[in-house]
């Protein structure tokens, strides 16, 4: 190991700071070392190097500004090489492949092409207003639903109708089995990589025959839309999507074109399912807990569609100002990835006169720039008011979708989905406290955080609400 001089707690020989590392709260024990120790922290976990930056500046510069340097992901044997996840855009190392991917993805989801894709996600949303309207119980299930429905729209044209839809029970075996694979300190052989040489056979090589199933039913699962799509081209009756726009962009493809295509599309809808569903739960806890808002934003959604004559769409964006606050507000309050996704050092770095050596891991600790009480006073309050007027606080937009060359590449259609299935819900319904119920911010630890339970009272807002979700 490459000495440093970055501040941390002190940790034991071999083991450094595993007995220190926070077991829930993460985030929030990260953030208690920045008084004593500064924006950029270091823990190590048996030799392995961890920089957390719980300051804003710290990792805008070090993974933003300077994010050449840091733009690897970790080496994860079990779920890169031996999985085959790193064929997902989000664990390839950087490089050709990576900025290829980014590349594509800029071209057919970023800033100046999500919106293409707006009508279709406005039918769909019309579908999650009937869901709330037959079944508010489970409005949970409805969030997860609709962001599904709207990823697999656009990726493939497929349109789902039930819960029980096949490709969303295959991708999201996927998931489950890429989070069991990809669980830290769960595998022998990713602290041993040598280990992966040993044969199926051998006894205690589960973990071989465990990797293996998990690449054949990754496969199986981003094959079977994509195939599904080849078909509905050759027949004629393909609609709009991001994988026939590839496709009629190319004569043939070849198998490695096919797999990217393939998988690029399959991380799109994990990356996008959890992280969507988490702001959109946290959209209606936020306004059982903040009815004047709620008001605020209905009133303005009233004027702008002419007293509830019609739904609002994505081209009235800039007519609702209040309701884009209400967004961003969602997105920092809601913390949804408190410490994003590591990055991996793959050149020694410095940030004033810290040393960061090659090989480390950095972790921006989102969830607490989001929750600093310098940029956002009473951070624990969701207010949109902070984004609007003449000194509105820091864009969240730029803490919450990480940094660099590893920023989130779908935060455009992420802004836009969400921006539709919170106007439209918000144009129908009131979302009120449910009696006896109490409500607070309390959240699940992991990548992705989720709400823990919550029950809210959905209301149709009147009889016109009703007929423009029904279609009268
Ligand atoms: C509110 C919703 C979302 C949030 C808060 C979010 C947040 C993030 C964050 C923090 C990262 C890691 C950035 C870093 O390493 O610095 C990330 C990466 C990524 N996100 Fe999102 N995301 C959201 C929605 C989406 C959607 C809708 C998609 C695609 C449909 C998507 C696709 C990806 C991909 C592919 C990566 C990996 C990028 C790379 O490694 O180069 N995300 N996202």
């Amino acid at each position: 190991r490459k000495s440093h001089n970055l501040p941390g707690p002190r940790g034991y020989p071999l083991l450094g700071n595993v007995l220190d590392m926070p077991r829930s709260h993460v985030s929030e024990n990260f953030a208690k070392l920045r008084p004593k120790y500064g924006d950029v922290v270091y823990l190590s976990v048996f030799a392995q190097g961890i920089v957390v930056l719980n300051s804003q500046k710290a990792a805008m510069e070090i993974l933003g500004t300077k994010g050449d340097t840091s733009a690897g992901r970790p080496i994860l044997t079990m779920a890169s090489e031996l999985s085959g996840y790193d064929r997902f855009l989000a664990l390839h190392q950087n490089g050709e492949r990576h900025r290829a991917g980014r590349t594509y993805l800029h071209g057919a989801i970023g800033p100046q092409h999500a919106r293409e894709y707006a009508s279709a996600q406005e039918e769909q949303v019309v579908r999650f207003l009937k869901k709330l309207l037959d079944d508010p119980e489970n409005f949970e299930e409805h969030c997860k639903w609709i962001v599904g429905a709207c990823i697999l729209l656009i990726t493939y044209g497929h349109n789902v109708d039930d819960y029980n839809d096949p490709y969303i029970e295959a991708s999201s075996g996927v998931m489950q089995r890429f989070s069991v694979a990809a669980a830290p300190g769960r595998w022998l052989v990713d602290l041993i990589p040598a280990l992966k040489h040993v044969p199926t056979w051998f006894p205690g090589a589960h973990f071989k025959k465990f990797a293996a199933l998990c690449r054949v039913k990754a496969r199986q699962a981003f094959e079977a839309p994509f195939l599904s799509v080849k078909q509905q081209m050759k027949d004629g009756v393909a609609r709009r999507s991001l994988v026939a726009s590839y496709l009629e962009a190319s004569s043939s493809l070849t198998q490695e074109e096919e797999e990217f295509i393939m998988f690029t599309m399959g991380d799109l809808y994990g990356a996008g399912l959890h992280t969507m569903s988490s702001g959109i739960s946290s959209f209606f806890l936020a306004m059982v807990m903040n009815p004047t808002a709620q008001k605020k934003a209905q009133a303005e959604i009233d004027a702008v569609c002419d007293m509830q004559s019609r739904l609002p769409t994505f081209a009235d964006k800039s007519s609702m100002p209040y309701v884009e606050a209400l967004l961003w507000e969602v997105l920092r309050w809601g913390a949804i990835t408190p410490l994003g996704l590591p990055h991996r050092f793959t050149q020694d770095e410095t940030y004033e006169g810290l040393q960061i050596k090659e090989g480390m891991h950095a972790f921006a600790n989102i969830s607490a720039i989001s929750f600093d009480p310098e940029s956002y006073p009473e951070p624990e309050v969701f207010r949109p008011e902070r984004f609007i007027g003449p000194n509105p606080q820091p864009d969240p937009r730029k803490i919450v979708f990480g940094y660099g060359r590893r920023l989130c590449p779908g935060n455009a259609l992420a802004e836009m989905t969400m921006l539709i299935i919170i106007a439209r819900t918000l144009a129908t319904f009131d979302i009120q406290p449910r009696k006896g119920e109490k409500y607070s911010i309390s959240r699940t630890d992991g990548v992705i955080a989720h709400n823990n339970p919550f029950q809210v009272d959905i209301n149709v807002r009147s009889g016109l609400a009703r007929d423009l979700i029904l279609g009268n």
